[in-house]
Formats: C-alpha cells, structure tokens, sequence
C-alpha cells in the first residue's frame, strides 16, 4: 500500500477549494504504488457533474526542484494527445502546493486497468504508446538527466554493501561486479528523448487492447530511447508467476515500437546490455528499499530477486530477445 501521509477530511476540503474542480465530495486512499501517497478524490465538479482526480504527495526519491519538470511534461504530452494524464493547476495557476513542508498536485483521472498477464496485442499497444511518447516529448523544453543511471545503480549497491546485499540473498553481492562491467560496457551516443523510464505494467492503464494512460512520470528523464525501450521490454515480457521470458510478448513489444519509431542499428546492438543495465537499476533500488524500510513500514517491499534472474537471461540470451518480430 502506499498512503504514507494521513490527511484529515478538512485538510481535504480546504486543499480541493484552491482548485476550480467544485467541491470534495470523497477520497480514499489508493493502495497501489510505492513511491508517494495518493488518493482518489470525487468533487461536484467544476459543471456540477462530478469529477475524478488523483492527488499525489510526493514521499521518496523526488527533489522539489524537479516538480516543474514532471509535471509540465504530463501537460506537454497530455496537450500532444498522448494518453497521459494532465496536472490540474490551482487558481492561482501553481501546478503544485505545499502542505506540512510536503509537496502535493491533483492530476487528471484516466480510465482504464493495469494488466496482469498482457497478450502480445496489449504488449504492441505499449510498445507504440511508448514511441509516441517520445515522440511527443520532442519538443518539450525541458531537461533532466538520469539520477538512477547504471553509474548510480553501481553507487547505490556499493553504498549498501556486500555484507547487507547477502542478507537479503546470497546471490545479491555479486550484483556489485556486474554494475561495474556494465558501466565499462555502456553504449554512448544513442539518440535521446525525455524518456519513461518506468514503464511498467502498473504504470499503464487500458481498455481491451488500447493504452488508455500512462502514468507516474516521476522517473522521467533525458536518456536513451533505447534505454527507455529495454526498462519496458524487461518490465513486460516475463511472466508474473514464473519469471519466463514469453517471446511473443518481448517480440509484440518491440514490433510496436518500432511501428512508430524504427530503431537504428546501434540501437538495436545496444537491447541486450541496456536491458541488463535496466535490471540493475531495479535491483539497486529494490535492495536498497528493501534493506531500508522498517519491518512495520505499510508498503510492500519488492523483490531485488527477480530483476536479478531477469538480468541473467538477458546476459546469456544475447540478442536472441530482440530480434527483429516476425508480424
Ligand atoms: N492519473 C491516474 N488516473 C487513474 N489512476 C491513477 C492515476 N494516477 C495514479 N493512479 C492509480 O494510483 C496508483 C498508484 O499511482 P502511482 O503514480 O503509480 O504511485 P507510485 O508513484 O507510488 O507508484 C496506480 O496504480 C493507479 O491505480
Ligand atoms: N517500478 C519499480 C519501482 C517504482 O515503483 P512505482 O510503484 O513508483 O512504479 C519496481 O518495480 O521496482
């Protein structure tokens, strides 16, 4: 769950009448996520024809100074017709607040749910969402780099140390080797994009076969679109339950993206160190978490484990993941 902050219904009300969005009438705080607080709040509406918003408070891993650059880009995307979702600004046109020292925003509602167990149809809808996204974000005027970049995930390991690593499994500390033959082995030069990075499937919501919003931006950064590539072929393609790659999936992915986006052939060389790299930056932060939240903490800890195994295929696999789809 993730509702780390307890706001009072009055807190509600008076926060909701900064905005033009009519009066509170509910909120209830949403369980998914890690990361920051969110409710789901319910108003009369601007029109008196009720409305749906999300409020987030912003909890872990997000500096202030970074708010303007997140949230412009919901609104630059949302204003190029990506399905993402748009920040509502206050009345005095602030696309955020502070309560307690803490920073809040009320973003649009967008329809839809996250899927379990994707059919390649649903994998090749992301995969083209995602191209035109970064695409859409071509022109955004923005910047800001990679705070967990495959140098940072290297940090992040050697900051918790071996001895830590092995508690939570033995098979973590090696983790720290591999980050550095990563960073050695890091592809420069591909064309970059704001880019996702967290793309995973609880970070995408549809209907059926189409995207009908991709949300919680609050990794996105300018880096490879490669890279952003890789962070969703290994967030997708491998079952829930087992942890198998599903090649249909992977290869449903790629041939959506690219019906949007060709990749270059550099770019395409890259897929399987970025995608280990990608895995590294989920295990880095997955350990960290896991060795730094209380045992009482109300949020569910995620496995640095199964971004361990993920790697390891994508190490000995080669390109064979990524080769071109045959539609
Ligand atoms: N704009 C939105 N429209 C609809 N539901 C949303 C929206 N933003 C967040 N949610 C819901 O809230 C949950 C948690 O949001 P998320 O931004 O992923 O939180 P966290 O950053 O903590 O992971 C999502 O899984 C989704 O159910
Ligand atoms: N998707 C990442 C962690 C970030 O969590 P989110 O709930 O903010 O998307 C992971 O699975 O480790």
């Amino acid at each position: 769950m993730a509702v780390y902050t307890h706001l009072g219904a009055e807190d509600l009300a008076s926060l909701i009448a900064t905005y033009n969005v009519g009066e509170l009438v509910s909120a209830k705080g949403i369980a998914e996520g890690v990361s920051n607080s969110n409710w789901l709040i319910e108003t009369t509406g601007a029109d008196g024809t009720g409305a749906r918003f999300i409020l987030t408070m912003y909890e872990r891993r997000i500096e202030l100074d970074d708010l303007p650059f997140f949230l412009g880009l919901l609104d630059h995307l949302s204003a190029h017709g990506a399905p993402v979702p748009r920040t509502i600004h206050c009345r005095d046109g602030d696309a955020y607040q502070l309560i307690d020292g803490k920073a809040v925003a009320l973003i649009e509602f967008l329809p839809g749910v996250s899927v379990d167990r994707p059919t390649p149809a649903q994998a090749r809808a992301v995969g083209a969402a995602l191209a035109e996204m970064h695409r859409a974000a071509h022109d955004f005027p923005m910047e800001r780099p990679n705070t967990l970049d495959i140098g940072e995930s290297l940090r992040v390991l050697q900051h918790c140390g071996g001895n830590a690593l092995a508690t939570v499994d033995p098979a973590l500390p090696e983790m720290i080797d591999h980050a550095a033959r990563l960073c050695a082995a890091w592809p420069q030069g591909l064309p970059q994009a704001v880019c996702h990075t967290d793309l995973f499937p609880d970070n995408v919501l549809m209907r059926g076969n189409n995207v009908t919003g991709m949300i919680d931006f609050y990794f996105a950064c300018t880096d490879a679109m490669a890279y952003d590539v890789a962070v969703t072929h290994a967030a997708w393609s491998f079952d829930k339950s087992g942890g198998r790659f599903d090649p249909a999936i992977g290869h449903a992915l790629l041939a959506g993206y690219e019906s949007v986006r060709p990749l270059d052939p550099v770019e395409r060389r890259s897929l399987p160190v970025l995608a280990q790299g990608a895995c590294l930056r989920f295990v880095a932060s997955r350990a960290e978490d896991w060795l730094e939240t209380p045992d009482d903490a109300l949020v569910t800890r995620k496995d640095p484990m199964d971004y361990v195994r993920r790697l390891h295929f994508y190490a000995e696999a080669g390109d064979s993941p990524f080769h071109p789809a045959v539609d």
